[in-house]
C-alpha cells in the first residue's frame, strides 16, 4: 500500500464568526483516511498560522489545509508557496473572496470531498512591499474598513456591512500616481484594488474577469463618486459589472508601483497592515500548488 499523505488542518477559531469546536471531528468523519493522514492545530493568534506552517513544512507535511478566511490562507499560503508545498481550503471565513472565485464550497462535507479528489492546481500569487497576497490587496477605502473590521468585536458579513455604510459616508478620496508596466497613470481614487482573484468574498466583484493563472494582476481603480450613486456601484460590484461601468476603471499588468499622498493603511487579502507612501507589487506567476475542485 502507498504510503499515507500526511495532511495537517490549521483553524483559525475565531475566523467568519462561527464556532470550530466540532470541525476536526466534521473533517475525521468525510476525509478519505486510505488516503490522508489527518492532524489538527487551532491558531491562537494572528501570524500563529503562519509560525505552524512553517513548522510543519519542516516535518514532512505536504499538504496543510488552511479552514478559515482569506486571513487565515494567506498566513498558511505564503509559507507553501515559498516551500512548493501544496494548500488545500476549508472556507470558513467572513468573506471567502479566493474560495468562492475558486468554487470551493462552503459547505465542509463539499470542501472534503474536493479534498478527497486531490486535483493540483498551480495558481499566481503576488507580493505588496515583499509581502504575498493571494487574493486581493488594496488601498484607500478597502484598507481604511479593514483596518476598522480588525479592531472592531463584529464578525460576519453582517459586520463588514454595518461598519462599511458608516464609513462610506465620511472617507475622502485620495490621489495617487501609479506606474504600471513602465506606463504612468495619475488617478483620484476612493480605492484602488489589486486583484489576483475577482472578489472580494460574499460574491462581491470587483474584477470579475480576473483570473487566478493568467500571471496578470488586475489593478481595480474605484473613481471619486457622489453618494447619491452608491447604490450604483453596489449594483455594479454585486452583479459583476464592473468592466461595464464608468464607475471603476481596470488597468492589467504584471508589475505595479503605487505612490500616495501619505503612508498610511493597506490591506493584504483583507487583513491591514501600515505601510509608507510607496506601495510595490508583483505577480509571481503560477507559484503556488492548490487542491481545486
Ligand atoms: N485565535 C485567534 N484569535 C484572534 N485572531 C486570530 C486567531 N487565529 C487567527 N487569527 C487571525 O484572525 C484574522 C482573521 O482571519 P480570517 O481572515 O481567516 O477570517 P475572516 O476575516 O473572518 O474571513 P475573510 O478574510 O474571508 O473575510 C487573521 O488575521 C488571523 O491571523
Amino acid at each position: 500500500m502507498q504510503n499515507k499523505i500526511n495532511i495537517l488542518f490549521i483553524i483559525n477559531p475565531i475566523s467568519g464568526g462561527k464556532q470550530k469546536g466540532q470541525v476536526p471531528t466534521i473533517i475525521d468523519r468525510y476525509l478519505d483516511k486510505e488516503r490522508f493522514s489527518p492532524n489538527f492545530l487551532f491558531s491562537e493568534h494572528v501570524g500563529h498560522a503562519k509560525e505552524m506552517a512553517e513548522e510543519a513544512v519542516n516535518k514532512n507535511f505536504d499538504v496543510i489545509v488552511a479552514a478559515g478566511g482569506d486571513g487565515t490562507i494567506n498566513e498558511v499560503a505564503s509559507v507553501l508557496a515559498r516551500h512548493n508545498k501544496i494548500l488545500g481550503i476549508l472556507p470558513l471565513g467572513s468573506g471567502n473572496g479566493l474560495a468562492s472565485h475558486l468554487k470551493i464550497s462552503k459547505n465542509i462535507k463539499d470542501a472534503i470531498e474536493i479534498i478527497n479528489k486531490f486535483k493540483i492546481v498551480q495558481i499566481d500569487s503576488a507580493t505588496l512591499n515583499g509581502k504575498f497576497f493571494f487574493n486581493l490587496a488594496g488601498m484607500g477605502f478597502d484598507a481604511h474598513l479593514s483596518a476598522l473590521f480588525s479592531n472592531s468585536k463584529k464578525r460576519g458579513f453582517n459586520g463588514y456591512f454595518q461598519i462599511g455604510i458608516k464609513q462610506v459616508f465620511t472617507y475622502k478620496p485620495q490621489l495617487y500616481e501609479l506606474i504600471i508596466d513602465g506606463v504612468k497613470y495619475t488617478r483620484k481614487a476612493f480605492a484602488i484594488s489589486i486583484a489576483n482573484s475577482s472578489q472580494y468574498g460574499n460574491n462581491v466583484f470587483i474584477s470579475p474577469l480576473a483570473s487566478v493563472t493568467d500571471g496578470l494582476l488586475d489593478v481595480c481603480i474605484i473613481k471619486p463618486f457622489p453618494l447619491l450613486k452608491l447604490p450604483v456601484l453596489s449594483y455594479v460590484m454585486l452583479r459583476a459589472k464592473a468592466e461595464e461601468s464608468s464607475m471603476i476603471e481596470i488597468i492589467k499588468g504584471k508589475s505595479i508601483i503605487i505612490k500616495r499622498e501619505s503612508e498610511g493603511p493597506v490591506h493584504i487579502d483583507g487583513e491591514p497592515l501600515l505601510l509608507g507612501d510607496t506601495i510595490e507589487v508583483n505577480i509571481n506567476p503560477l507559484s503556488l500548488k492548490i487542491i481545486l475542485p
